[in-house]
């Protein structure tokens, strides 16, 4: 395609998405450019996974001095937290990460171009850099990946409260804290603050947050809530937001007034697609404001494509990325069918205080599509297996702290069709559990593996 376009594939937003699938692009010979209007790596590294991460790895590391370390024989103690230093080093860590990436750019002769682009036609994207300057760019085909945007809720001083970017911007630890929401991101901002000893409250519509996880596990959530402090207010209606005279601010809710140093919105977010010129070139949105893709990522244009967050599958960074990828493979790579599996088992972990591990069904949805299993009259139908017991790690303290493990198995066969934990380390047992329950491991499959111990992991694989 030389000649005709200034380049093969442009990728609007140098995101988790945009820049997997210009490297891979790139590699099998595409001339890529990437147009990003701010830092490279989106989201997640810049206001998301990576960040977060950090915090929480931080947040971790303090409780444990806090409240296993003298236990373990250590005369120590967190008084002198430097939440300052700990962002210092945490955004020295970013750049490094940008630095990486640029690197990988020029290695893979991949194109960077900085400003905010928006469609001019079905070739042509007009950028505009931070100085003003405007430059139209053409390409072949036109990748969005432009990732989305916090949703603040319509009521009277709203705009008092923030979001996890500024939750990403503190330098300085409130006193208190309220979180209004009720999924990952409520849940993880509202435990990281509370591990560092910040009086908060989480704010949730419905009676729990991550009203799609496994309800043991929830449950157990909220049991570690309440011994950590961390106070929950659920069946929450609020109705507006008001700065008072001591500089706090106000959330009028039902449950009374919630005064507190900081307040985070977290109730959901919006795929990014305004002032991108999309209804100028043909691209369809759904109700939601969701780009429409086929499953080859291909919108109602075929030669412009989206993925990651703009598009409706699961907000998840490794998503964005295999998509992204997978569709390289396809355009550059001569793999014409090859397209991301929706079906296929997403594991995904909530990087709460303890983290939870979930992959597949839970409880509710599993009998909601199987119903309980009974040898004579359901035998496709699921049973439950489960195991609590105290983590190794805190069970020598007087801090002994919870693992619940569950299983939900499917039919005769007992295929595992659903694995969930809550506690010390399962962020990092999952992901070969995934491998395993994608290939159609049975429960006598897992039986059959020898545990190792003494581990946590070992409980999945030993349970009765
Ligand atoms: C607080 C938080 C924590 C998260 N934690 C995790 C986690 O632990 N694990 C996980 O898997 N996922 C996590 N996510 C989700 C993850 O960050 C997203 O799924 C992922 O970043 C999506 O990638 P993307 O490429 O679609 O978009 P993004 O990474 O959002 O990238 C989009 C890019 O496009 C740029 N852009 C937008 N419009 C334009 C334009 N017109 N011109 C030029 N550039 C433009 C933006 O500046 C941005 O850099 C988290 C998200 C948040 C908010
Ligand atoms: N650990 C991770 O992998 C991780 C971490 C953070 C974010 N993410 C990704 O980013 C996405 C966005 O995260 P999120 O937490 O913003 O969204 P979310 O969609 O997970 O949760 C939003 C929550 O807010 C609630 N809500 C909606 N409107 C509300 C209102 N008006 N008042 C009170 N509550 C309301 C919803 O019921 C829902 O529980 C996630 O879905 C996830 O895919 C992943």
């Amino acid at each position: 395609m030389q000649g005709k376009y200034d380049f093969d594939l442009l990728v609007l937003g140098g995101g988790s998405g945009g820049i997997a699938t210009a490297n891979r692009a790139a590699i099998y010979g595409a001339k890529v450019g990437v147009i990003e209007a701010k830092d490279l790596g989106g989201t997640c590294v810049n206001v998301g996974c990576v960040p977060k991460k950090v915090l929480w790895n931080g947040a971790n590391l303090y409780q444990q001095i806090k409240t296993l370390s003298q236990d373990y024989g250590f005369a120590t103690s967190v008084d002198n937290l430097d939440f300052a230093k700990l962002v210092e080093a945490r955004q020295a860590y970013i750049s490094r990460i940008h630095t990486s990436y640029n690197n990988s750019f020029n290695n893979n002769k991949v194109t960077l171009i900085n400003g905010w682009g928006q469609f001019e036609d079905q070739h042509h994207i007009k950028v505009t850099d931070a100085q003003g300057e405007v430059k139209v760019y053409s390409a072949e085909r036109i990748l969005i990946a432009t990732g989305g945007k916090a949703v603040y809720p319509n009521i009277p001083g709203a705009e008092l409260g923030t979001d996890s970017d500024g939750f990403f911007a503190l330098t300085e630890l409130p006193k208190s804290a309220v979180i209004v929401g009720a999924g990952y991101i409520a849940v993880e901002i509202a435990g990281v603050l509370n591990s560092f000893g910040v009086k908060t409250t989480l704010v949730t519509r419905g009676d729990r947050p991550l009203r799609w996880v496994d309800k043991d596990i929830t449950s157990e959530l909220l049991e570690n809530f309440a011994q950590q402090g961390l106070k929950h207010l659920g069946n929450s209606e609020y109705t507006k937001v008001e700065k008072l005279d001591n500089g706090q601010i106000r959330l009028v809710t039902n449950h009374g007034n919630l005064d507190s140093d900081f307040l985070v919105w977290a109730i959901g977010r919006e795929p990014n697609t305004s002032g991108l010129n999309l209804e100028k070139v043909g691209v369809e949105l759904d109700d939601q404001g969701y780009i429409v893709t086929n499953d080859l990522s291909e919108t109602t244009q075929s030669n412009i494509l989206a993925i990651g967050d703009i598009v409706r599958l699961p907000a998840l960074t490794p998503v964005a990325i295999k998509t992204g990828r997978m569709l390289a493979e396809r355009l550059y790579n001569n793999k014409p069918n090859y397209h991301f599996n929706k079906k296929s088992y997403i594991p995904t972990v909530i990087f709460s205080h303890p983290a939870i591990g979930t992959v597949g069904m839970c409880e509710s949805k599993a009998l909601e599509t199987y119903g309980a299993y009974d040898p004579q009259s359901n035998p496709n139908g699921i049973r439950i297996y489960k195991s609590k017991f105290t983590s190794m790690l805190t069970a020598v303290t007087s801090h002994p702290e919870k693992i619940l493990m569950k299983l939900i198995v499917q039919g005769p066969n007992e295929v595992v069709v659903g694995l969930h934990g809550i506690g010390f380390g399962v962020d990092e047992m999952i992901q070969g559990f995934a491998v395993a329950m994608g290939m159609g491991a049975t429960k006598a499959d897992f039986d059959n593996t020898v545990a190792i111990h003494p581990t946590g992991s070992e409980e999945f694989v030993t349970m009765r």
